[in-house]
């Protein structure tokens, strides 16, 4: 839903930005504004994790560090939350004792938002809310392309038993039909796996992988590039589990893993994605306990101010 003037954030030089209850880049509430483009919604649940639980939080904290994000971004040289109408939509309230009925809640809840017109922009909870995500943005554009910055492949079968967990999303994702098996990406990857099998179940589901490496290796701006060239105009989909950084620069997250891209390294392929039809993102694992000065919820609100700062702009394009 696009109004011609969209209500942009709290202006900080009036309002001091430590003020007030957080919204995500103090914008305002859905519930202020009646529709938006793009709606930033948090899913405050961490039940599927293998590791150290407390993606829970995730959602807020990036919302507190988030007070600090300006409206201009250079980068892209855009004003986004002027380009079209960001509300934050407040959290969905999945049940933390029943994984299943969790995921069911968030496909409904994000089924809801997307049938507004909306585009989601959502900040986790754990890595299994992608599953129901999909589900919800598949309804609507059939099977997308999918870019998943990540340490770990997430395509895993089952944990104890457990379909629906953070380490199997996307296997789950793509036995439903959810993605467009040309265009899969994992950005980011590295770490000791289970066996070689991993590696071969995912090739076979039809993921590429650009690792950690590969990023230092052959630099941004070429990862970037190959990555346009495989998504072209599909309906793209990107999720971003922040243990893709190295725990150097998000140690506030479940399951780190050493040797990890930067921030910077990570914004800056983000930034590189520009023009591509993104239809909905998620920034997952975030846990706040293991953080330390925000850095890694500084990290999140960044990666969720590029994404949107894309979908912005597409909208204001495509208008
Ligand atoms: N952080 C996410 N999403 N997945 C990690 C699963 C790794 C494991 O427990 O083996
Ligand atoms: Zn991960
Ligand atoms: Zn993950």
């Amino acid at each position: 839903m696009s109004s011609a003037q969209p209500r942009g954030p709290v202006d900080s030089s009036r309002v001091p930005r430590y003020a007030g209850p957080a919204t995500f880049a103090r914008l305002p509430r859905l519930d202020e504004v009646g529709a938006a483009d793009v709606a930033v919604v948090g899913v405050p649940f961490d039940t599927g994790v293998s590791y150290r639980p407390g993606a829970r939080f995730g959602g807020n904290a990036i919302r507190e560090a988030s007070r600090l994000l300006r409206p201009y971004n250079p980068a892209q040289d855009a004003s986004p939350f002027a380009l079209a109408q960001v509300a934050d939509a407040g959290d969905i309230a999945a049940n933390p004792f029943d994984i299943g009925e969790a995921v069911e809640t968030v496909e409904g809840a994000a089924d809801e938002l997307l049938g507004t017109g909306a585009r989601l922009m959502t900040l986790g909870g754990d890595h299994t809310i992608a599953l129901p995500l999909l589900r919800a943005v598949a309804r609507r554009h059939g099977p997308v392309a999918l870019l998943h910055f990540d340490a770990h492949l997430d395509t895993w079968d089952t944990y104890f038993g457990a379909a629906y967990t953070h380490g199997t999303p996307f296997r789950r994702a793509v036995e439903e039909g959810l993605l467009d098996t040309s265009a899969l990406s994992h950005v980011g990857t590295r770490g000791p796996l289970y066996g070689r099998k991993d590696l071969d179940d995912d090739e076979k589901m039809g993921f590429g992988i650009v690792t950690s490496a590969d990023v230092m290796r052959r630099g941004v701006d070429e990862v970037a590039q190959q990555l346009r060239e495989r998504i072209g105009d599909r309906p793209l989909y990107v999720s971003v589990d922040i243990d893709v950084l190295d725990p150097a620069h998000a140690p506030g997250t479940g399951t780190p893993e050493a040797g990890g891209l930067t921030s910077r390294e990570l914004l800056e392929i983000l930034r590189g994605l520009a023009g591509c039809h993104l239809v909905s993102a998620d920034v997952v694992e975030v846990a706040p306990a293991y953080d330390h000065a925000e850095i890694t919820s500084v990290a999140a609100s960044h990666t969720a101010y590029e994404l949107t700062t894309i979908m912005c702009r597409q909208i204001a394009a495509a208008r």
